[in-house]
């Protein structure tokens, strides 16, 4: 099956997943806002930015109107950065409302949108209209963009409340060197893949404090249990949590010296700025973003989070990172398991 497909966003991810789509034989439309990306992707076929030392296939076509990059297409594929979202929607909705497709939507991006606290499906359902597209699914797992460009094994969990949706990006993505599962449980994929990000900058402090594997052990096996906690309470299969879009991108996020939330986490730790660490960054950390958002439906739904309290109060500068682990280890002893 050869599909179309349009990737909106050329940050790391997205240009890696319009590689991996283009590699498996489907025409692909990478569409980037920034003019000057998009010429260098189609004149010297690299990313240098966001992908370093890594050619893509010449016939990987980079776009800057989003109109061209989109009419025709089978399938969309958003992949902004999650606050970023919602803008991008309402500019593809109104082009579709001028053009005759009606594609399948997917979005690969991990965070909650602040202020609604909304999952990304939720946002993309919201913002497009259902007569311009077909079901949204979510593409979520331990993938650092550098390891795919090296062809690294990478398993991944391809969801959607429609199992045959999920099926279909399935079938689309899927190669020897990425692995796709399906799910139908898009609420724990979701929560899965953008609360990891807090679990990841927690993980990198510790480090940069100079602890070790006892508590990085501690800190991803508690963060599942509480990420489960509220994803639970939304509804979602606590089995999600387990599996690559849950456990394993804790894994990946929290270990990886290629994760920016990680590397952000790990600068807190050094006692360097959140500010200025995000302007250094360059690119997206969803961590920053969504620690608020996840706070906030903490506090409303009453569920116990306390690693996410701990992220969000060092990233408003109410503790240091020494301060909040010192609260989370003098806290009441409790039992493991509810
Ligand atoms: N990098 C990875 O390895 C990886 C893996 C899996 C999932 N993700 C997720 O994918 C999403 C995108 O991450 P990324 O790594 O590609 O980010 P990035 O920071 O590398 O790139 C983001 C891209 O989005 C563009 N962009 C920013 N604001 C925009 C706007 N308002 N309108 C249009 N384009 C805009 C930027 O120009 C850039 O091209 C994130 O949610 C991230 O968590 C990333
Ligand atoms: O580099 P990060 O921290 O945005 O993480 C990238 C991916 O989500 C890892 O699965």
């Amino acid at each position: 099956m050869t599909e179309k497909i349009a990737v909106l966003g050329a940050g790391s991810w997205g240009s890696m997943l319009a590689e991996i789509l283009n590699e498996n034989g489907h025409e692909v439309r990478l569409w980037a806002h920034n003019p000057a990306q998009v010429q260098e992707m189609n004149e010297k076929h690299t990313n240098q930015k966001y992908i370093k030392n890594f050619t893509f296939s010449k016939s990987l076509k980079a776009y800057s109107d989003l109109k061209e990059a989109i009419d025709g297409v089978d399938d969309i594929l958003f992949i902004v950065p999650s606050q970023a979202t919602r803008s991008v929607a309402k500019q593809v909705n109104q082009i579709l409302d001028q053009l005759n497709i009606k594609p399948y939507i997917i979005h690969g991006s991990k965070g909650l949108e602040t202020g609604t606290h909304e999952r990304i499906s939720q946002v993309l359902e919201a913002e497009i209209n259902p007569k311009n597209r077909k079901t949204v699914s979510v593409i979520s797992g331990p993938s650092q963009a550098e390891a795919v460009a090296k062809h690294d094994p990478t398993l991944v969990t391809a969801a959607s409340e429609d199992l045959p949706s999920a099926i279909h990006f399935q079938k689309l993505f899927m190669n020897d060197y990425f692995r796709v599962y399906t799910n139908n449980d898009i609420i724990g994929v979701e929560i899965g893949g953008a609360l990891k990000n807090i679990i990841a900058l927690a993980a990198g402090a510790l480090y940069g404090l100079g602890y070790g594997d006892n508590a990085k052990a501690a800190l991803m096996t508690r963060g599942v249990a509480e990420i489960s906690r509220l994803g639970v309470s939304f509804g979602a299969n606590p089995l999600t949590f387990t599996g690559l879009s849950g456990m394993g991108d804790v894994i990946v996020t929290a270990t990886s010296r290629d994760s920016r939330n990680w590397r952000a986490g790990y600068q807190l730790g050094k006692g360097k700025q959140l500010d200025d660490i995000v302007k250094d960054m360059g690119m997206v950390i969803e961590g920053v973003a969504t620690s608020q958002a996840a706070y906030d439906l903490a506090q409303e739904c009453g569920v116990e989070m306390p690693i996410t309290e701990a992220i969000h109060s060092v990233l408003n500068k109410q503790e240091t990172v020494q301060e909040a682990i010192n609260k989370l280890m003098t806290r009441e002893g409790r039992s493991e398991i509810g």
